[in-house]
């Protein structure tokens, strides 16, 4: 079925012709922009009751008249949060995977929920000029990227939209004051890191994602998001691993021992840090492997075993062993050093990383007297980017990992202003701000949920002068926004950037101002 969605569009209704009975047209009247409707926020909530509609236009009365497998029309307004097409059918939200903005679709209901439908296309009654073939020839069942099918362009305009809309949609805002999104001038190659499950298609060995909702590995071999070095390495290691016999795990039977594949490669230096996941103590004939790694990959700097028994659904294990070569990757952002241990975070797209942190810099207006505090501050990179332009840096992570490796980067920069603590934000901000430790300027960059409402409490108690979120969830953060911007706080800006092309995920970076400083 999707492939036919690529294709040119073969049978076009036309104008004045009779509709086709099979399909439910929804009444043009409703389908309303998500602005004028009288409660938006149905649509993406799943567990709340949705308004009651009230088409009037024939067929159904209403939205809770069709049933799973019926056949409906449905024009595309926009793309959502996980890249489907979203139109509006008798008021009720419609998600259309792989449908596209201004597309008249053809779609079958999969699913019914009280505040939206799921369909699937039939087939395209409108097509956009935005539409294009996906370059990837594992795009429809890898699930790793969701926009493949629209041009580079009409993604950055696509999530603009997203942005705008959120703002719109949770706090209110309609006149925002955005700046064009920050895009790539070659989004291809980008991910610096490949981190893939071993499995097996018949006697072939592969290694790959599991496809979208569901438990199948698709070999996703030359991936086109990924680095190339990161590619080259993880196509050898895998015939190594093949040529060598050494067992992969089976996770039905337990037995096996590489479960994971992990490839990171250092931009600045080209050097690539290999990590082979395992869910036993010992790497069979792990001598002979590393020989050939060396003998193959002169690129591979680090050749680590990372140990991961349990069924938990983290990748890596507490354990590691550095096999051979370097402890740790050393990498570079702007005039940042970071030395990163197999298991650290580190951001997956330098290119735009630093495109992102310049924006923080520009809104955090440093003039060297700051005390910055940087919330949700993982191996400290924001911290340690602000750290030269403030009086002093003060970071906080949950993760005991995250701030050791935050203070041995602080370290390997020879940055001296930078302390880095381990706790909760939303109580170690308060409990410093009770002390008389007043921030200047905050940065938040917390997880896809937002922050926690006490962290937004503390902030408005601290009253820093300049605010900084940098949020991978336009839907929290402008929800966040919302309860800063009435709590003080002027929106200066907001700055999308595009961090990962082809998938449907926005960065974005809002500066805020106290309105009374
Ligand atoms: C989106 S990451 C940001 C990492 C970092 N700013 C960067 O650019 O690499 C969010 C971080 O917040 C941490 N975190 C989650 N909840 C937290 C909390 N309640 N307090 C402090 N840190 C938290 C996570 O462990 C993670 O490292």
């Amino acid at each position: 079925m999707m492939q036919d969605v690529n294709k040119p569009q073969q049978r076009k209704r036309k104008p004045n012709s009779a509709p086709d009975k099979r399909y439910t047209t929804a009444a043009p009247t409703v389908e309303t922009k998500p602005a004028q409707r009288s409660k938006p926020q149905a649509a993406h909530r799943p567990g709340n009751k949705g308004q009651k509609p009230s088409g009037s236009f024939g067929g159904p009365s209403s939205a809770e008249d069709v049933r799973v497998g019926d056949r409906i029309i449905v024009t595309i307004k926009r793309i959502g949060i996980n890249g489907e097409g979203v139109g509006y059918y008798r008021r009720k939200a419609v998600f259309v995977k792989g449908a596209l903005p201004d597309e008249v679709v053809k779609a079958k209901i999969t699913k019914m929920e009280p505040g939206y439908l799921n369909a699937d296309i039939i087939e395209l009654e409108k097509r956009s000029p935005d539409r294009r073939k996906p370059p990837c020839p594992v795009y429809e069942t890898c699930g790793g990227c969701q926009l493949q099918h629209m041009t580079y362009e009409a993604q950055l305009r696509a999530k603009e939209e997203l942005v705008r809309e959120s703002f719109q949609r949770y706090a209110g805002l309609h006149e925002l004051p955005m700046r064009p999104i920050l895009g790539m001038s070659d989004p291809w190659g980008y991910r610096n890191k490949a981190q893939l499950q071993t499995g097996r298609e018949g006697e072939k060995m592969i290694t790959g994602l599991y496809a979208a909702g569901s438990h199948r590995l698709v070999d996703i071999s030359g991936c086109a998001v990924h680095h190339p070095l990161v590619n080259q390495v993880i196509d050898q290691v895998k015939a190594i691993l093949s040529e060598l016999q050494i067992p992969i795990y089976d996770e039905r039977t337990r037995e096996g021992a590489v479960r994971t594949v992990v490839a990171r490669v250092g931009q600045a230096s080209g050097n690539v840090q290999l990590t082979l996941i395992t869910a036993t103590d010992r790497l069979p004939d792990s001598r002979r492997l590393v020989q050939r790694i060396r003998e193959t990959l002169p690129m591979v700097t680090t050749i680590a075993q990372n140990i991961h028994k349990g069924k938990s659904p983290l990748v890596f294990g507490e354990k590691t062993v550095v096999l051979w070569g370097q402890e740790r990757l050393e990498e570079t952002l702007g005039d940042v050093r970071f030395s990163l241990s197999p298991r650290a975070f580190f951001q997956l797209n330098p290119e735009q990383t630093v495109k992102l942190y310049n924006a923080v810099q520009e809104a955090a207006s440093l003039s060297g007297s700051e005390l910055v505090v940087d919330a949700y501050c993982g191996t400290g990179t924001i911290g340690l980017w602000l750290a030269p332009y403030a009086r002093e840096v003060r970071g906080i992570e949950i993760i005991p990992e995250a701030v050791q490796d935050a203070r041995d980067n602080a370290r390997a920069s020879g940055i001296e202003n930078a302390r880095f603590f381990e706790g909760r934000a939303e109580q170690l901000l308060p409990e410093w701000v009770k002390r008389g430790i007043r921030p200047d300027v905050v940065v938040v960059d917390p997880p896809r949920t937002g922050c926690e409402r006490p962290l937004l409490q503390a902030l408005l108690q601290a009253r820093p002068a300049r605010l900084v979120y940098v949020s991978c969830n336009p839907a929290t953060l402008a929800k966040d926004c919302q309860v800063l911007l009435s709590g003080g706080y002027r929106l200066e800006w907001v700055q999308p950037v595009d961090m990962f092309p082809h998938t449907a995920h926005v960065e974005c970076v809002i500066g805020m101002q106290r309105i009374d400083t």
